[in-house]
Order: C-alpha cells, then structure tokens, then sequence
C-alpha cells in the first residue's frame, strides 16, 4: 500500500519503518529540515535498537523516502498517518496543535480520497476535532482512523513487528478491511487487532499507560513501606507476581517512572477528568506519588553526604530507561539537579544519553567517557538507569577506584549480600542496605524518608 507517516520522531521513524517492511511504500514527512537531511545522508537522529538497520534495508529497496514536502507525502498515498508530539501544556493537558496543524495541511494537499490515521496519543474527542478541520479544508471525501500506537522505546521495532494487539478505531467496515490488510505482515499467532469507535480507541491509549504506570507507583510506594517495615520489595514482587491475576511484568520498584509518555499521560487523563467533572483522583495520586519517589531517592543520598563538604558523586545513567537516548522527563535528571542544588557535583556517564541530556546539565556536570573513568575521585556511585553493562559491573574497579566504596542503587541492579561481600557498601530499593563485614550499620539514617 501507499502510505505516508508525518512526525518522524520516536513513533513516526519506527511505524514508517516497519511498515515499508511489511512491502508498503512509505513517505516519511517532518517539518524538521534538518533531520530530513540526516536521513536523506543516511544518519539516523535517534538510538532505537534495530532501527538504523531496518531503515537502511527499506531505503536501499525504494521503499522508503524523506522529505519535508507534505503535499507529495499526501499525492502518493492512500493512508496518512499523523505521529507528530503532544506534549503536555502548562495546564497538563495534551497539547495537540501539532496534530491539528498537520491534518489542516493533510486536508489543503488532499486531491481525492485518503484516509487519514491518528498515531499520536490525543485526548478522547480529538477524532471529531480532526474531522471537523479535514471537512472544512478539502472538499474532497476521507475516512479518520484512531490508531494508538503501544510501542515502547528501547524495544520499538519489535513491538510494532510484533505487536501484542493493534487497536482500530473506525466504524467503517471499508476502512477495516484495509487497515487489516496493513498490519496483516505483523500480525501473529497472540497479536489482536481490535476494532472499536475512535473515542474508546483515544481513551484505551490512555488507559494503558496510566494503569501501568499505577502498577509501578504502587510498587514504589510498596517500597517506602518495605524501607521502614524491613521487608524486601523484590520478594513481595515475586510474591504477587506469580499469581496469574496480577502478573508479573511492570513490578519493578526502582526511581520511578519518566519518559515521554508515561508522565505526560496520566497528566492529560487528570485534565480530562476535570475538565468533564469527572476527577481522575487515583491518576492524581499515581502523579504525586511518582514525584515523591524520585524524590525521596534523591534525598536520601543528599541526606548520607549532608556533613561531608566537597562531595563528588559518580552517576551512572542518565536516560529514563536502559536501551534509549531519550531523557524526557527522566528521573535520573530530576535526581542529578537535586544532586547540584545541595551542592554535590557530579561526574556522569550513559551509553547512549550524554548527548541528549546535554540541554538540561550542560555545564553542570562532567560527562565521562566511559563507566569507569568517572569513578575517580567520587564519593559514591549512584545508579539512575537500568542499562545492561552496569548489570554485572567489576565491582574490584569500583571499591578501588572510589574515594568511599558506597553504591546507591535506584534500580536495584544487584543482590545485596553478593554487594556487600565485594566490600562495597550498597543502598538499594525498598530491601535492607548492606555493609561490608566489620563497618558500623547507619540503617537509621538511611532510611527513605517520606
Ligand atoms: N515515544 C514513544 O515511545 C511513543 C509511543 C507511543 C505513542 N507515542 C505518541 O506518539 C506521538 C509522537 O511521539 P514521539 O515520541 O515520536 O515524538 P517526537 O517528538 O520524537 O517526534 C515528533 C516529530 O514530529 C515532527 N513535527 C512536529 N510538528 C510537525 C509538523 N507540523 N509537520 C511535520 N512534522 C512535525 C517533529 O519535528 C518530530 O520529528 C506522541 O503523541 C506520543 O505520545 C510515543
Ligand atoms: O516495572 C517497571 C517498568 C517500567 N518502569 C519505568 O517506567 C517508565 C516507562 O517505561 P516503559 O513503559 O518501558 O517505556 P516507554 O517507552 O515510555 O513506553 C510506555 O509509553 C509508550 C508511549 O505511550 C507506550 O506506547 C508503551 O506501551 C509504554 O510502555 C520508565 O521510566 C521505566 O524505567 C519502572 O519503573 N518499573
């Protein structure tokens, strides 16, 4: 099929690659002449596993083109597909100019009929808002599909290969035969294609991610608990885990979410809420507890180096997530400006993030080569992102190389008493701190304070 994708960013460059894999020919549109221009030269603007090389295939096989001229996207395609931001607004609600900016000019390009698909996660009601300004800027007939996309960064590729469900929000039985005819080449055994009306396709976008973000606040607020009771939130996780009702995914007790979507999400849901005087109290509360969480990790390190100047600390990660560049609203950059306001300084290293995170620490923080070159020197290790290389660490490198052998772990990487055994003092996520053999306990103080 002929297709073409506008927002080439995160969900944009993955949909658009994925389905000029499946043997569709796509036109990728962004207003951003610069990253047309890297990707007409070949260079891909972000680190996304899987994606330079499937977008290379697909570019090499005539299937996949760039340019930052909506009408010829528009001309050559049956199916246009709307991934541009919606960021949150000051109000917390879903800024979605972008969106309708594009379906205005969608509809001034349009010369017959095309249907015009929303990616991007929009508040419940945009299908109409989007409708209404195609039909008041083209004379010419189109169908509006909602078709919220579930990819998650570090795994996007195959989750929009391979997607657990595709959700379909049309009522025309037209426009879902071929809609079903496209994702037909990703779909498998366990993969559902659900077909609903565009609004419960808007909210299930939503829905999704607050309830997961839910489930992961209440494991961190789980985890204060664990802190002062002295039970093990990795226990209680496989514990609750196990029972097929809960499952066992997106349990992980850690720094708290961040992220592009999660944040801004449940943001948007509570404005929703109340702007149809029916509050969203629980994603309310889900917000504030996730804040108190990344904050309560950054002040209890705060705490532990209070009485002692000049203290240098040594952080590893500074994306949201393991296997992403993408540090929008990232707890590890929450957790470092905290770090510098109470006058610690920090030398930082991530495999993939140095350079995003530029824009917000720039000048505040020494950026490192390598995991352990930033050791030198430092007071302490804190770990703000669950990459794979800071799994299985030289412990040896880190108790020498370190002025005090101290880990602060936000994503509880390591067994506490294998920590403690490499002589290492180690303060994770609701479990016990644990000190090398011989050296005085200071749980008291080391307790998360709420
Ligand atoms: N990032 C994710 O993992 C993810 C997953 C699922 C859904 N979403 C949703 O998808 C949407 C896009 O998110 P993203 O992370 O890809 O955003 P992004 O910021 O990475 O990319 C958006 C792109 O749209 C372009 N753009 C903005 N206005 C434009 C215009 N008028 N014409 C053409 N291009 C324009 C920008 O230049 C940018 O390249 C959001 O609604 C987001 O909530 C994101
Ligand atoms: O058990 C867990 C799982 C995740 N996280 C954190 O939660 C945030 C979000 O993680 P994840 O969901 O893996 O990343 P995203 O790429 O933001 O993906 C989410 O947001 C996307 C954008 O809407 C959706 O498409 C995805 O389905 C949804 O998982 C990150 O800070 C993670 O560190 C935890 O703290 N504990």
């Amino acid at each position: 099929m002929k297709v073409s994708v506008v927002g080439v960013g995160y969900v944009g460059l993955v949909a658009a690659a994925c389905l000029a894999e499946g043997g569709n020919h796509v036109v990728c549109v962004d207003n951003d002449q610069k990253k047309i221009d890297d990707l007409n030269q070949g260079v891909i603007p972000i680190y996304e596993p899987g994606l330079t090389e499937i977008v290379k295939k697909n570019v090499e096989a005539g299937r996949l083109i760039f340019t930052t001229d909506l009408s010829e996207g528009v001309a050559k395609s049956l199916l246009v597909f709307i991934g541009v931001g919606t960021p949150s607004a000051d109000d917390g609600s879903a800024d979605i100019s972008a969106v309708l900016a594009v379906a205005k000019d969608v509809a001034r390009c349009m010369d017959g009929y095309r249907i015009v698909v929303t990616k991007s996660t929009v508040p419940v009601g945009t299908h109409k808002k989007v409708s209404d300004i195609i039909s008041s800027y083209t004379e010419h007939p189109f169908d509006y599909v909602s078709n919220p996309e579930f990819l998650k960064e570090g795994s996007a590729v195959d989750d929009f290969l391979k997607p657990d469900r595709v959700i379909i929000g049309t009522t025309n039985p037209a426009v879902m035969e071929i809609m079903k005819q496209l994702y037909a080449p990703f779909m498998r055994k366990k993969s559902r294609m659900i077909f609903m009306d565009p609004a419960s396709a808007e909210m299930a976008k939503y829905a999704a991610n607050a309830m997961l973000a839910t489930r992961i606040t209440f494991m961190n607020e789980l985890s204060g608990l664990c802190d002062e009771l002295g039970a093990d939130i990795e226990m209680v996780r496989h514990g609750i885990g196990s029972d097929g009702r809960i499952g066992s995914s997106f349990l992980f007790a850690g720094l708290g979410y961040g992220g592009s979507c999660f944040p801004k999400d449940v943001r948007a849901l509570s404005f929703m809420g109340d702007g149809c005087g029916c509050e969203m109290t629980l994603a309310k509360a889900v917000q504030a507890a996730n804040y108190k969480q990344q904050d309560r990790f950054a002040e209890r390190v705060i705490e532990y180096y209070k009485n002692r100047p000049e203290t240098t600390l040594a952080a590893w990660g500074l994306a949201f997530k393991a296997r992403t560049d993408d540090v929008r609203e990232s707890p590890a950059l929450r957790c470092v400006n905290k770090f510098i306001a109470a006058g610690i300084k920090v030398k930082a290293y991530d495999p993939e993030a140095m350079e995003t995170a530029v824009a917000d620490i720039d000048g505040k923080v020494e950026m490192g080569e390598n995991a352990y070159d930033i050791l030198n020197g430092c007071d302490g290790l804190v770990i703000m992102t669950d990459w794979q290389e800071f799994r299985s660490p030289a412990f040896d490198d880190i108790k020498d190389k370190l002025n005090k052998a101290v880990i602060f772990d936000g994503r509880n990487l390591y067994e506490p008493p294998f920590v403690a055994k490499q002589g290492i003092e180690y303060h994770s996520i609701g479990r016990v701190s644990v000190f090398p053999q011989g050296v005085q306990q200071e749980t008291d103080s080391l307790r998360m304070r709420a």
